[in-house]
């Protein structure tokens, strides 16, 4: 038995007067599901939230990740309908909590239920199929999309509306399902979790992006809003403004966690170039591989979580752990 939560999305989305709009149940769109392939699965369904990614929190998550374990208990996989927009941060927080061999799988849609050419129905087949098959066990917090299975950690939205919405760069799909059936072609690296399950929140990171010229003065206001560690979104292979460069090595001194990712969405990231990468790394930054700044602050969240004492040793076991960083 499968288990679908349904979170809302384009997915379940019609047009209205106002915009798209989410409304459309779980059962509907598992009805539209059957229609795209024989799913010879039992489904239980239930609808745990009903809005746009874009409305979700952190502390919605949170009950959404703690709603994806009990139903693990009782189900041979997990499959959640959710929006686009936030999915990969979804999907990572349910990777870093996620600890069984059975398949957590999202799935959603670029166009909306009511679409004459709708994406969702065959997204959400794939999904179920996936969830379901024996192949997909091991592989941990997968999305589904666009007939291809991508692993949750890596994962970004790469296209606004294109139908192939999401990207692995460094790692690529695990597997597809299409009319030839299931197929894996490769097996994740899973680290432990690491997500603490009676979290309700997380601390606050905040991402702090750089461009050309860019002063201290974004780092400074994160800080002072309360920021208890920092990605910064930096140029190519981690580098940052002189000014960024001086103000994040003065807070590292202070004991601040800093994680440095690429504003590029591709490729990892390494302290190579002098007043810039090499001084954040030789201060105690950490360089976040290939994970995207939206994932590199959950991951630097949850890890702090649980205290800053000894948090980059833990970011960075993590890390080498996911296949992040070698
Ligand atoms: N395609 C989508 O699902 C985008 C939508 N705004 C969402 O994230 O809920």
């Amino acid at each position: 038995m499968i288990t679908l939560l349904a979170t809302g999305g384009t997915i379940a989305a019609r047009r209205s007067a106002r915009g798209l709009t989410v409304g459309a149940a779980g059962a509907e769109l598992l009805e539209r599901a059957r229609t795209v392939w024989p799913l010879e699965v039992d489904v239980v369904v239930r609808d745990v939230e009903g809005v746009d990614s874009s409305a979700l929190t952190v502390p919605r998550v949170l009950r959404l990740v703690r709603t994806v374990r009990e139903a693990l208990v009782t189900s041979d996989g997990v499959v959640v309908t959710h929006g686009t927009d936030t999915m990969e941060e979804t999907a990572f927080l349910l990777a870093l909590g996620h600890d069984t061999e059975r398949a957590v799988t999202l799935t959603g849609s670029q166009r909306p239920f009511d679409d004459a050419a709708p994406d969702g129905p065959r997204n959400l087949a794939a999904a179920l199929a996936w969830a379901a098959s024996p192949t997909s066990r091991g592989t941990g917090v997968t999305i589904a999309f666009a007939d291809a299975v991508l692993p949750a950690i890596g994962t970004h939205k790469a296209k606004s509306l294109g139908l192939e919405a999401f990207a692995a760069p460094t790692r690529g799909p695990l597997g597809h399902v299409d009319e030839t059936g299931v197929r894996r072609h490769a097996r994740p690296e899973l680290p432990a979790p690491i997500l603490p399950m009676d979290a309700v929140d997380l601390p606050r990171v905040t991402v702090v992006p750089q461009y050309l010229g860019a002063d201290a003065a974004a780092v400074e206001a994160a800080v002072r809003d309360g920021a208890e560690g920092l990605v910064v979104a930096g140029f190519g292979a981690g580098n940052t403004t002189p000014p960024v460069t001086a103000v994040l090595v003065e807070l590292l001194g202070a004991g601040l966690p800093v994680v440095v990712t690429s504003r590029t969405g591709s490729g990892a990231v390494a302290g190579l170039y002098a007043g810039g990468g090499a001084d954040l790394a030789a201060a105690g930054a950490v360089m976040a591989g290939d994970l995207s700044h939206w994932q590199a602050r959950l991951l630097l969240a949850a890890v702090l979580a649980r205290g800053r004492e000894g948090w980059a040793g833990r970011v960075r076991d993590w890390l080498g752990a996911a296949g992040a960083t070698p």
